[in-house]
């Protein structure tokens, strides 16, 4: 199936298949047959003369007669259903729910002076420009089934990922999304699987200008950066407002892995005091820009470094300051770590990251702060998968004092979903290091005390 991404699309699309006939269930209104498997775009073979019903009516007439056929109107893109002819007017109609004059409500028509002889069959000619992108493709492509993509919207940007068997249709594909999606100017490939340190996509330019520059809004907010260089996926819009939600105004968020910014940049508008990080230097650009671009520079710190030594460092200290001289239960601290194929490796770095003495003074009810960490996880019982492996990284199990939740954020593959796990840090997990740390700790220093040993021998 053709999945339009964006939903605002689709609700579109729904509005619109509620109020008018499918064009494409009927044959006589899809582009001509012969198009199918063509590789490169030739629009002119686009072009058939169909025949619909219609009405001529003289122009007086018209105000009148509308109201009484709107819902028969033959909707086509760039086609005016109602046309001058001569003097008076053509008013194009639908073949699905029009097969002749009986099929119109002919007593109301008659009282408004119109009868069965103005009603006939009408040459009409359907070009390129009559048929959505969606309808194009699916008639051009191998099988309606496995013929069709998805494809994300970013600012001027199509963003495509396609199959193997779609791989000699791309400059058509591309040119296709470009003619017909609304300010569309680039239409790029997936090349590759994001396997980089930085996680941004790995882009062919399929057609259009090579300008990655883009400005998109994410939930209202505005976003600019540079879609070839840094990591953007709007599909993760859902996940950064539900995140976004739970904070409220003099809340703390951490973000480990910021990106530009989409849950950094939001959280920093709502007030929240943000500590965001990012290794890239070029999501530190932009993440920098878009702080500076929606006015919230004064709420939020931002560094470029790797993630363990962000928690080391900046996170370590002012998460210090705050439970050592705030009242942290009026107030929530957050922690988000959204890098899924890893973000669970960096967990062992809030294991011992204070000594006990650090936190001996704090009050009974302090308020640690919370973790949202993001997984993948593949295979069968993913749920619990990544439960595992959360705690196993961390060292400690997640009981129901700790765990806060465990959701689902979106199928990512077959067999691949993405999780987040949020759970509570505890005094133990941050003074203590992980079982494993501490064997090789002791083991560590049973070697030093043997190599010393043998040395003074
Ligand atoms: C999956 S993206 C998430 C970005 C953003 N938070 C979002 O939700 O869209 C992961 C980010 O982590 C950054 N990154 C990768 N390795 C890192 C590391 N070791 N330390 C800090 N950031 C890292 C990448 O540059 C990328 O921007």
């Amino acid at each position: 199936m053709f999945i339009v991404s964006r939903l605002k699309d689709l609700t579109i699309i729904t509005n619109r298949l509620r109020h008018y006939f499918r064009n494409m269930d009927v044959k006589e209104l899809q582009p001509p047959s012969s198009v199918r498997g063509m590789q490169e775009l030739q629009r002119e073979q686009f072009r058939k003369i169909v025949q619909v019903p219609r009405l001529r009516v003289p122009e007086s007439q018209v105000q009148r007669v509308m109201p009484l056929v709107k819902k028969f109107l033959l909707k086509m893109e760039h086609l005016h259903p109602v046309r001058a002819v001569d003097q008076s007017r053509e008013i194009l109609l639908h073949p699905t729910p029009v097969k002749n004059w009986d099929s119109l409500p002919t007593e109301d028509l008659q009282r408004q002076k119109v009868n069965a002889e103005n009603f006939s069959f009408a040459d009409l000619e359907l070009r390129y420009e009559n048929w959505s992108a969606n309808e194009i493709l699916k008639s051009v492509l191998p099988t309606e089934e496995e013929g069709l993509t998805s494809y994300s919207r970013i600012g001027h940007i199509a963003h495509l990922n396609l199959r193997d068997h779609l791989l000699p249709y791309k400059q058509l594909i591309g040119q296709v999304l470009r003619d017909k999606l609304p300010n569309c100017r680039t239409v790029v490939n997936k090349a590759s699987s994001i396997d980089n340190t930085y996680r941004n996509f790995q882009l062919e330019l399929i057609c259009g200008d090579p300008d990655y520059q883009v400005e998109t809004k994410e939930n209202g907010v505005p976003f600019e950066f540079d879609f070839s260089k840094v990591y953007w996926n709007p599909r993760l819009s859902t996940e950064h407002e539900r995140i976004v939600k739970m904070l409220k105004s003099d809340d703390v968020l951490y973000d480990v892995f910021a990106g530009v910014g989409p849950f950094s940049i939001p959280a920093a508008k709502k007030r929240c005091h943000v500590l965001a990080n990012d290794l890239n230097p070029e999501s530190f650009r932009w993440l920098q820009h878009n702080a500076k671009r929606n006015k919230c520079l004064p709420n939020i710190k931002m560094s470029n470094k790797d993630g363990r030594q962000f928690i080391v460092e900046e996170l370590r200290e002012d998460l210090l300051k705050r439970l050592c001289t705030t009242d942290t239960t009026t107030y929530g601290i957050h922690i988000t770590m959204n890098l899924p194929a890893m973000a669970v490796e960096f967990l062992d770095a809030f294991r011992g990251l204070y000594s006990a003495d650090e936190l001996a003074q704090l009050p009974t009810n302090v308020c640690y702060p919370t973790v949202h960490v993001y997984s993948f996880a593949k295979g069968e019982n993913t749920k619990e998968l990544v439960r595992q492996l959360v705690e196993s990284n961390l060292g400690a199990s997640l009981d129901e004092n700790l765990l806060q939740g465990i959701n689902f954020v979106r199928n990512v593959a077959p067999n691949k979903d993405m999780y987040r796990v949020s759970f509570k840090l505890s005094l133990n997990m941050l003074t203590t290091l992980k079982e494993v740390e501490v064997t090789r700790k002791r083991y560590a220093e049973e070697e030093l005390e043997v190599a010393t040993k043998v040395k003074c021998v």
